[in-house]
This record gives C-alpha cells, sequence and structure tokens, in this order.
C-alpha cells in the first residue's frame, strides 16, 4: 500500500500509519521538497520502506512492487490520480470525495471494473452497505434503525458543523477546503458526509449549507453543513456546540448517532422510543471481536 500525499493535518496520520502497519510495502510520495522532510519522517515514524521525493507520484505508480495506492490528495486532484492509479493497474483507496463530479466518480467504477481493480472511497461513516465492514458503530446504528423496533423511517437529519470560535483551529487560511480550483468548499468536503465570514474568505467557496433532501420515498432529509458556525444570542456572541449528529426519526421514536465524523474517539446510540425508556449504547468493536479502538475506516 503506497500513500500518494503524506495528508499530514486533518487526515489522521496516525491512523493512517496504524491501518496500513500490516502491508508488505509503504511508500510515500510528496511534491516540495520542504515536504519531502515531511514525508521522511513520517515514513521512519510508521516504519514506510521507502519513500518517493520531489514530483514522484508516477515513479510511485510505476513501482511493479506497489499493489494499491491510498490517495490523500485535495479533492480537485483525486479524480485524476485515481485514474493514473487503476491505468497502472494498482487498487485504489481514495479520500472523499472520490472526485469533483458524478461523470467523473463513473468513469473511475467503469475503469476499476473493465480492470478488476478495487476502487474504495475512504468514507467510513457513509458506507454501511456491508455487514462487517467499516466502524462497528456505524453498523449498529444502522442495525437498530433497520431493525423495525421503532417502524419505519420518516426523515433523516445529519449535521456537521465547526463552530466560528475554534474554526481557524481546523481549517487554516491556505487551507485546501478554500481553494476552489482544488474542489473545494463545505459542501464537498464535511457535506459529502451528511456563512458567516471565516478567516479565509475565499471566493467561489461556500462555508456553509443547508439542504431539504426529497426523495422517492417519503423520506425526507435534511443535512446542515459549516466550516463555521456562528454564535447565537446578542451580537452572535454566544458560540454553539460542535455539530456531529445524525437522527433518524421513526414512527415509533428516534435513533441518534453522536460523533458520526470520529467515532473511534467517542460515539453514543441514543435510541429515544415515544413510548417506554431512551437508552444509550456506545460501539467500538464487532460482535465477533474485530476491531480495535483506534479503527476509523
Ligand atoms: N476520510 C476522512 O475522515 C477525512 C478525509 N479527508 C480528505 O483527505 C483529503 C486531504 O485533506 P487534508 O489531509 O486535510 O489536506 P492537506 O492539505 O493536509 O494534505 C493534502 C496533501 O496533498 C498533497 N498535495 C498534492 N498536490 C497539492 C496541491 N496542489 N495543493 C495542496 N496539497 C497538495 C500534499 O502533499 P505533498 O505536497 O507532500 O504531496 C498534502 O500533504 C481531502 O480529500 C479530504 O476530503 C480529510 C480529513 C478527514
Ligand atoms: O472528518 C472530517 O472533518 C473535517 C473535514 O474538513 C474533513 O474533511 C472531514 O472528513
Amino acid at each position: 500500500m503506497a500513500h500518494i500525499g503524506v495528508a499530514t493535518r486533518l487526515v489522521n496520520e496516525r491512523q493512517c500509519g496504524q491501518e496500513t502497519a500490516n502491508a508488505d510495502l509503504e511508500c510515500s510520495s510528496s511534491r516540495y521538497y520542504v515536504l519531502i522532510r515531511e514525508a521522511e519522517s513520517y515514513a521512519k515514524k510508521h516504519r514506510i520502506a521507502r519513500t518517493y521525493g520531489t514530483n514522484r507520484y508516477e515513479s510511485l505508480l510505476k513501482d511493479s512492487e506497489v499493489d494499491a495506492v491510498y490517495i490523500a490528495l485535495p479533492n480537485g486532484l483525486h479524480h485524476s490520480w485515481a485514474l493514473r492509479a487503476l491505468n497502472h493497474g494498482k487498487h485504489v483507496l481514495v479520500e472523499k470525495p472520490m472526485a469533483n463530479t458524478a461523470e467523473e466518480c463513473r468513469e473511475l467504477i467503469s475503469l476499476a471494473e473493465s480492470k478488476g481493480l478495487v476502487l474504495l472511497e475512504a468514507i467510513h461513516y457513509t458506507c454501511c452497505l456491508h455487514p462487517s465492514r467499516f466502524h462497528p458503530a456505524l453498523q449498529r446504528f444502522k442495525e437498530i434503525v433497520a431493525g423495525g423496533e421503532l417502524g419505519a423511517i420518516k426523515r433523516v437529519k445529519a449535521g456537521f458543523a465547526v463552530p466560528s470560535v475554534i474554526s481557524g483551529l481546523f481549517f487554516l487560511k491556505d487551507d485546501v477546503r478554500f481553494d476552489f480550483s482544488l474542489g473545494g468548499g463545505v459542501m464537498m468536503d464535511m457535506g459529502e458526509a451528511t456563512a458567516v465570514g471565516h478567516p479565509a474568505d475565499s471566493p467561489n467557496i461556500d462555508k456553509s449549507m443547508n439542504a431539504h433532501l426529497v426523495l422517492p420515498s417519503s423520506v425526507s432529509g435534511d443535512l446542515y453543513v459549516d466550516f463555521s458556525m456562528p454564535g447565537w444570542g446578542p451580537f452572535g456572541m454566544i458560540p454553539r456546540a460542535l455539530k456531529t449528529a445524525v437522527v433518524v426519526e421513526l414512527e415509533e421514536g428516534t435513533v441518534e448517532l453522536t460523533n458520526f465524523p470520529l467515532p473511534h474517539i467517542f460515539n453514543t446510540i441514543t435510541i429515544r422510543p415515544k413510548i417506554g425508556k431512551k437508552r444509550t449504547e456506545s460501539v467500538y468493536r464487532f460482535k465477533d471481536g474485530r476491531g480495535e479502538e483506534w479503527w476509523t475506516t
């Protein structure tokens, strides 16, 4: 497994290292001279066997010892590097969103299929399709919702929003998320999981999004994502709490999962039936014992 881009800041590098620790070979590739040092110290820390220097993404892809690549580049570069990696016969784990447009995603999917390669988007919190993969808390959440104890689903509400008072700690002024040419914007970033002046006021970048989804079924959906959620009260001076929860409203009650983006740090699943007692669970491992506390994706 080779990393393209060391993605040191918001992708949890400790986990990237641990999750690929059992791979036969790990290689890391970095663009700029100054970042080569970062890539090398990252490699040393995580016992990565080989690093490629300046402009070496291409040579990494030509390395016949590399079977699979993890693409942790800014959004706008996912499609082109995933395409190249697949064309070099590599399996691809690509950060979310897989690409900038649905058309680009279709192109990657059909190429992977035609070559018999794995193409997987690194998004643990929406991948509930496979019964045994991804984070156990998400699987348990799905099991409760689909299990029928609270009847049919009526509405789903998801929020992922960082309060303005701490936004600058999460997102630096020159963050790739504020660069339109790199596929920036909150919908592409946090909206994929689920507007007010930020220090980085970049052109063409959406910083907050409220979406109401009307689905073919009778279920409706509401999403709220925000890089810099304003406070409330006089002059918006009272900060709001970080939002990272999804609530499913069913006929007979609600089920809420808190901290879906980072469920390994903590998670709670709260079941509130209309009749009867509320109960709460936290899930870090699969029922069969698999899983580690640090497991994210
Ligand atoms: N699944 C998850 O939970 C999360 C996923 N992400 C996703 O990971 C991806 C990377 O995000 P994040 O780690 O925060 O980004 P960073 O800016 O921290 O890292 C991006 C990496 O891309 C490389 N890069 C290559 N070309 C460019 C360029 N033109 N401009 C800037 N960087 C470049 C850089 O490595 P170098 O220069 O060394 O090649 C850099 O290390 C995004 O797609 C994001 O959506 C982020 C956080 C969590
Ligand atoms: O988990 C996350 O938290 C912050 C976001 O900017 C990031 O891309 C996302 O995946």
